[in-house]
């Protein structure tokens, strides 16, 4: 009963094959592609592994790139089902005006967290950030109701609309500084504290509102890059988004 589930945002598809659809089955082979090498998926990394029974994935990068991605899968006999936010999903409840119009991707991390979250004790507010392409930082009370989230431009959009916004902006990384003093440190640092400050931000605005001390957990391809400059006690986790992925499987595809 293998199960693929597949997180495919704006700069890289990531997969992960697992042997069945159920939560803590073991991993049996994982891949991240940027999305212009999805070509190379169905002759490459997917020709190594056994058929998958079940394919859910989260796709936030387009019409597209969806149907790039499900031509890659005709190696194999299986359709995939595509995550859409909805109101309510594995003990999660959504707040957002259009609760579809929720990235895929923010509500399988959501759905993640919670259930990481129950598993460490009773339940809590939490703050989930994924920093990818974009960076987000929501906000779930302790009933598992999604009380809506920030989004902001990620590390190289921020440096791109920087560099194409200026004159004489376009400058080789630098290292995040307290005081920068070159315009490489200034931008990184700049950067990384804007995420920084947004979480710090939302992690009041939730102790506010709940009146109790919210759990953060960090993701995404990123995340190494803010984790060192957090301010707040958070923890980062690798795989938050299949963790949600397997736990919408065991439910979609309980036999
Ligand atoms: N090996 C890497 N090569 C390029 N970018 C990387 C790498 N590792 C992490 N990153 C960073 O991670 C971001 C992409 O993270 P990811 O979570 O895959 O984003 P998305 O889900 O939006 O596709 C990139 O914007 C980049 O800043
Ligand atoms: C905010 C996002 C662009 C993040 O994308 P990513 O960084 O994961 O590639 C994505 O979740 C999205 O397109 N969301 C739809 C709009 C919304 O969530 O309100
Ligand atoms: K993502």
């Amino acid at each position: 009963m293998t199960f693929l589930a597949m997180d495919v945002g704006n700069t890289r598809l990531k997969w992960a094959l697992h042997a069945a659809p159920r939560r803590d089955a073991p991993v049996l082979a994982q891949g991240v592609q940027f999305l212009d090498n999805i070509e190379t998926l169905a002759e490459g990394d997917w020709s190594r592994i056994p058929p998958p029974q079940h394919v859910l994935g989260c796709l936030v990068a387009g019409e597209a790139v969806k149907r790039r991605v499900e031509e890659q899968m005709e190696l194999w006999d299986v359709s995939a089902q595509w995550v859409v936010a909805s109101s309510e999903e594995a003990g999660v409840t959504n707040g957002y005006d259009y609760p579809a119009r929720l990235g895929a991707d923010r509500w399988v991390a959501m759905i993640g967290a919670w259930h990481r979250a129950l598993k460490l004790g009773p339940a809590r507010p939490l703050v989930v950030v994924m920093v990818g392409t974009a960076v987000t930082v929501d906000a779930l009370d302790a009933t598992g109701r999604f009380l809506g989230g920030l989004i902001l431009p990620g590390h190289g959009i921020m440096l791109r609309a920087m560099e194409s916004g200026t004159a004489g902006l376009s400058v080789p990384t630098g290292n995040v500084v307290d005081f920068p003093t070159n315009t490489s440190d200034a931008l990184t640092s700049g950067g990384t504290y804007a995420i920084v400050g947004a979480v710090d931000r939302m992690l009041q605005h939730v102790r506010q509102h709940c009146g109790a001390e919210p759990l953060c957990l960090m993701t995404g391809g990123a995340g190494w890059k803010v984790a060192p400059s957090m301010t707040s006690t958070f923890e980062l986790v690798d795989n938050l988004l299949f963790d949600g992925l397997l736990e919408m499987a065991s439910r979609r595809f309980a036999q």
